[in-house]
């Protein structure tokens, strides 16, 4: 055999043995290619079993309102959120309010309000995104954020060929799948810090711009859409609706000023009747006007409400009745131990020392707060107690926080020495400041309050009973303005106040609209006084007083 033979063997048993290498790899690919898609069409007949399976949806989403008409309660709220996003030129928004009373109804609602008008940006294929900020987890690395998307380097595993041939793959958030139409954020309030700053980046730039260390211009391998997006970004162009339970001042500065900012308030319990109503009609349930007063007086807002029907009308169905009864609807409260909404009303007396503050609890629940102060003459130095505020406050955003000395706490040294200068010996009793009703209360807007409700325990003039009043107090007994005006003067109207006194600079053209109390604005300290002593009944007070309390001194 010569050398060209051998040569030739050899190079045919290289070329079997390859060709039988590739072959055998061809055939196990093949082989794993059928049993995936043998697992996959198991995996799908288990799915399509899984959709034919469906309990009855909730009440909850079988009341949910389909249209603004159906949000009860909420007009001004909805108004400033049609002028928002259904004009020609639509802004970003941040709505405030308490758990459950509409805010995620009206947001999922005002898109397809704002198509229909003919100058609306917003085509009739514009998306609407819904995200919730408390489980939109993100990944430091920038691996994986369903808000503003992220890259998929060919490092990781299932890269597929892209990340085969080293390609770094964009994956779209929420904020490009919102392109051209509105991102909701649930709870906005909850996003990470680093969330919140590229978030306020993509709103700037209408896009997002990512970066990988994988991405290189001159690579040619890379396709031309990945090369636009890293060059240009991904467009999101969109408009944001944030929803939140907190208060303003806990939202980061720099997204309140690019948003418009809208309230949502607590539901009354006429309301809460009328979600109720509503929900059991639709699950044909009656429901009569005893077992409504009894859901009322507990579920605080239109979830409660909805929640409450459904169970008490399972109760009845389970006893073959369409009728809630009243005393299913207390089994419902007993069983789920709620506690009843407190609706607090105004004191129908005047006294000395008690004063109607008021405060907002929340982004936008107003309370009547009824003040209660009492002077003993000084055992030393006048000695000023305060009870029923917190402690200290934390103000600042989740990025930077900063904690302080209550306000209301800083807020009574002022009114003492406003009240010496004044000629009233403040500084010669004891004072005794308290806020009952267990809620911390917080803030200066109670300086009037307690500047009143000191002068009347030391002068024994009752303080008029059906007068409510708030507003900041300055050194030179100015009435300085306060925030959630409007919230309060309501909140003084529920409680049963025919009278509102509030700081001038926060009278606003609105409050004329204001029907059922008397909101009168005052620029001082004497000006207020002169409206809620009570003149008549001090005369019986000061005798009382003298009858009662030899030991105190008359002034
Ligand atoms: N003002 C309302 N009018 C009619 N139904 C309401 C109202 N508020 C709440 N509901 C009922 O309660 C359900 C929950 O309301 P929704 O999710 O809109 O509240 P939310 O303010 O967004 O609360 P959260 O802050 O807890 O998300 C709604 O689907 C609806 O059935």
């Amino acid at each position: 055999m010569d050398l060209v033979s051998i040569v030739v063997i050899i190079q045919l048993f290289f070329g079997i043995v390859i060709g039988l290498y590739f072959w055998n790899l061809l055939k196990n690919q093949r082989a794993g290619k059928n049993t995936i898609e043998k697992e996959s069409e198991k995996e799908m007949e288990k799915l399509r079993a899984m959709k034919k399976i469906a309990l009855t949806a909730p009440l909850s989403e079988r009341v949910r309102p389909s249209e603004l008409a159906d949000v009860i309660g909420q007009e001004d709220g909805i108004q400033a959120l049609r002028a928002s996003i259904c004009s020609g030129n639509p802004q970003h928004v941040i709505i405030y309010g308490p758990p459950g009373v509409g805010k995620t109804a009206a947001a999922r609602i005002i898109l397809e309000e704002a198509k229909r008008n003919a100058n609306s940006p917003f085509r009739k294929d514009s998306p609407f995104i819904e995200l919730d900020a408390t489980t939109a987890r993100f990944d430091e690395r920038g691996v994986a954020d369903p808000l503003i998307g992220s890259v998929h380097d060919p490092i990781y595993q299932g890269a597929g060929a892209m990340g085969q041939a080293g390609i770094p793959q964009p994956k779209r958030g929420a904020v490009s799948n919102a392109h051209g139409g509105v991102l909701f954020i649930d709870e906005i309030g909850e996003l990470h810090p680093i969330q919140m700053n590229k978030l306020l980046k993509v709103l700037e730039d209408r896009k997002v711009l990512y970066e990988s260390a994988y991405y290189s211009e001159e690579n040619k391998n890379i396709p031309t859409h990945i090369h636009q997006i890293f060059q240009n970004g991904l467009p999101a162009d969109f408009r944001l609706i944030g929803a939140t339970t907190r208060m303003p001042e806990e939202i980061p500065p720099a997204i309140r000023s690019r948003c418009l900012e809208i309230f949502f308030r607590e539901l009354d319990p006429e309301e809460i009747n009328i979600v109720a109503t509503r929900a059991s009609s639709k699950i044909n349930s009656d429901i009569g006007e005893d077992a409504l007063s009894v859901l009322s007086s507990y579920a605080r807002n239109g979830r409660e409400a909805v929640n409450m029907i459904q169970i008490a009308s399972s109760i009845s169905k389970k006893d073959g009745r369409n009728q809630i009864t009243q005393s299913d609807m207390e089994w419902v409260v007993e069983s789920s131990r709620l506690s009843p909404r407190i609706k607090p009303v105004i004191y129908p007396k005047s006294r000395i020392g008690k004063v109607n503050g008021l405060a907002v609890l929340g982004p936008s629940t107003g309370h009547i707060l009824e003040i209660e102060i009492m002077v003993l003459p000084r055992r030393e130095n006048g000695k000023i107690t305060i009870t029923g505020i917190a402690e200290e406050e934390t103000i600042g955003s989740q990025s930077k926080q900063i904690k302080r000395k209550s306000m209301a706490r800083g807020s009574i040294e002022n009114v003492t020495t406003l009240l010496r200068s004044l000629g009233v010996p403040a500084h010669e009793y004891d004072v005794h400041v308290n806020f009952p009703g267990g809620i911390p209360v917080d803030g200066p807007s109670a300086g009037l309050a307690m500047a009143i409700g000191i002068y009347s325990s030391i002068q024994k003039i009752p303080v008029k009973f059906d007068v409510a009043m708030t507003g900041e107090i300055s050194l030179h007994g100015e009435v300085l303005p306060i925030g959630g005006v409007l919230t309060k003067i309501k909140a003084a109207k529920q409680a049963g106040a025919r009278r509102v006194i509030i700081p001038k600079a926060n009278y606003q053209a609105i409050c004329d609209r204001i029907t059922g109390i008397d909101i009168i604005p005052v620029t001082t300290f004497k000006e207020a006084l002169s409206l809620v002593l009570d003149m008549e009944g001090s005369k019986i007070a000061v005798n009382n007083n003298f009858r009662s309390d030899k030991s105190s001194k008359s002034v």
